[in-house]
C-alpha cells in the first residue's frame, strides 16, 4: 500500500531544474530518509507530494488523489523549514487550537510530554528559543494524527538533546503505524531514524534502499591495528604502503579485510587492538554524490573521509 507516488515527475524554476524525471513510492508505515546536499531537491519534492507546488511535467498522488485537493491533504502533517507561531499565544493554547481542526487529535499534554515541552506549556511562543519552537512546531505537525507526515529538516539548529527528544518523538510516532519522511542535511540523523534511505542529488534519486543495502554499495572496510615498531617489512599486502598512522596504530582502507588480517597472522607480527569496520552512510554518500560517481559504485571510499560539509 502506498499513501504517496510520484511518477516521471519534473520540476523546473525558470532555468534551474529542481527534480528531474523523479519516481517515487512512499509506503504506508514507511520511515525514510531523504538526503541530499544542498539544492538537490528535497524541499521541492516535499513541497510537490504536499500539494504546495504542482510538477511541470509527470504525476503526483497523495493517498491516491492529487495532492493539491484539499481532500487528499486532510491527514498529512507537515513542517516546513521556517515555521511561524502566533507570538502571544502560549505553547499549549496552540496545540489546542491546532488540534481543534481534527476529528481526532493527540491530547496536548502527550503530546506535549512527547516533545518534552510539558514545563514551557504556558509560555508564549514568541519567548521560546528557536530550538523549542522548532519541536513545537513537529509536534503541531503531528497532532491531528496524521497518516503521512514530512518534515523538512526538523532538527535543524537543535543542540543535542533536543535532536534525540525529537528523535525518540518521530520514532514513537513511527510506531503507531504512520508514515515518516524526514530530510536531513546530518547523516547521523538518517541512520539513527531511518529504514529506507533515498539519496538525492542534482534533481536525480541516485539511490533508494535499506539503510543496510547503501551503506553496503561502498565495499570499503577500515582496518586499524596497532603494531610493534618496524613490521611492516615483513608484511606483504600492497595497502600497508597506503596505511595512515598515528604512533604504532595504523589504519588501512581495503576490499579485503580478511587477505589483510590473513597477511598479519602469516608474517607472526605481535599485533593489539584490530579493528574493521564497514563504511558508513556518510562515506556511502559521498561516493554517490561526489562529481563522477556512477549510482551503485562499489570503489572503495578513500581515507580519511572529509566530513560531509566540507565536501559540499
Ligand atoms: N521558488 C524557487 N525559485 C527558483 N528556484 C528554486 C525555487 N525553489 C527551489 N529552487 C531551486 O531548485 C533546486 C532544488 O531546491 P530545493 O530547495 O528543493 O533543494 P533542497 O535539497 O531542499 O536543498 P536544501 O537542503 O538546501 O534545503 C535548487 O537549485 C533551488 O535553488
Amino acid at each position: 500500500m502506498s499513501v504517496a507516488t510520484l511518477e516521471h515527475v519534473t520540476r523546473t524554476f525558470e532555468s534551474v531544474t529542481a527534480l528531474d524525471d523523479v519516481t517515487l513510492t512512499l509506503g504506508e508505515g514507511e520511515l525514510i530518509g531523504m538526503l541530499g546536499p544542498n539544492g538537490a531537491g528535497k524541499s521541492t519534492l516535499l513541497s510537490l507530494v504536499a500539494g504546495l507546488r504542482k510538477p511541470t511535467a509527470g504525476t503526483v498522488r497523495l493517498f491516491g488523489r492529487d495532492p493539491r485537493h484539499a481532500a487528499a491533504r486532510a491527514t498529512l502533517g507537515t513542517t516546513p523549514q521556517e515555521t511561524g507561531l502566533p507570538p502571544t499565544l502560549r505553547v499549549a493554547e496552540v496545540v489546542d487550537f491546532v488540534a481543534g481542526h481534527y476529528p481526532d487529535p493527540l491530547p496536548t499534554a502527550q503530546l506535549l510530554e512527547m516533545f518534552d515541552l510539558t514545563p514551557l506549556a504556558r509560555r508564549q511562543t514568541g519567548g521560546l528559543s528557536g530550538g523549542q519552537k522548532r519541536r513545537l512546531a513537529v509536534a503541531l505537525a503531528i497532532v491531528g494524527r496524521p497518516r503521512l507526515v514530512l518534515l523538512d529538516e526538523p532538527t535543524t539548529g537543535l543542540d543535542v538533546d533536543a535532536r534525540r527528544v525529537l528523535w525518540d518523538a518521530v520514532r514513537a510516532y513511527h510506531a503507531s503505524g504512520s508514515t515518516v519522511v524526514v530530510t536531513s542535511h546530518y547523516l547521523e540523523e538518517i541512520e539513527a531514524l531511518a529504514q529506507r534511505v533515498v539519496v538525492i542529488d542534482e534533481g536525480h534519486v541516485l539511490a533508494d534502499d535499506s539503510l543496510a543495502a547503501i551503506v553496503a554499495r561502498v565495499g570499503a572496510r577500515h582496518v586499524r591495528v596497532t603494531l610493534p615498531e618496524g613490521t611492516t617489512a615483513q608484511l606483504t599486502s600492497p595497502e600497508w604502503a597506503g596505511a595512515t598512522w598515528a604512533g604504532s596504530g595504523a589504519q588501512v582502507v581495503t576490499a579485503d579485510s580478511d587477505a589483510l588480517v590473513r597477511d598479519l597472522v602469516r608474517a607472526g607480527v605481535e599485533f593489539h587492538d584490530l579493528q574493521v569496520r564497514g563504511a558508513t552512510l556518510e562515506e556511502a554518500f559521498l561516493a554517490m554524490t561526489k562529481p563522477g560517481a556512477a549510482s551503485g559504485t562499489d570503489t572503495p571510499a578513500g581515507a580519511p573521509v572529509p566530513s560531509l560539509l566540507e565536501q559540499r
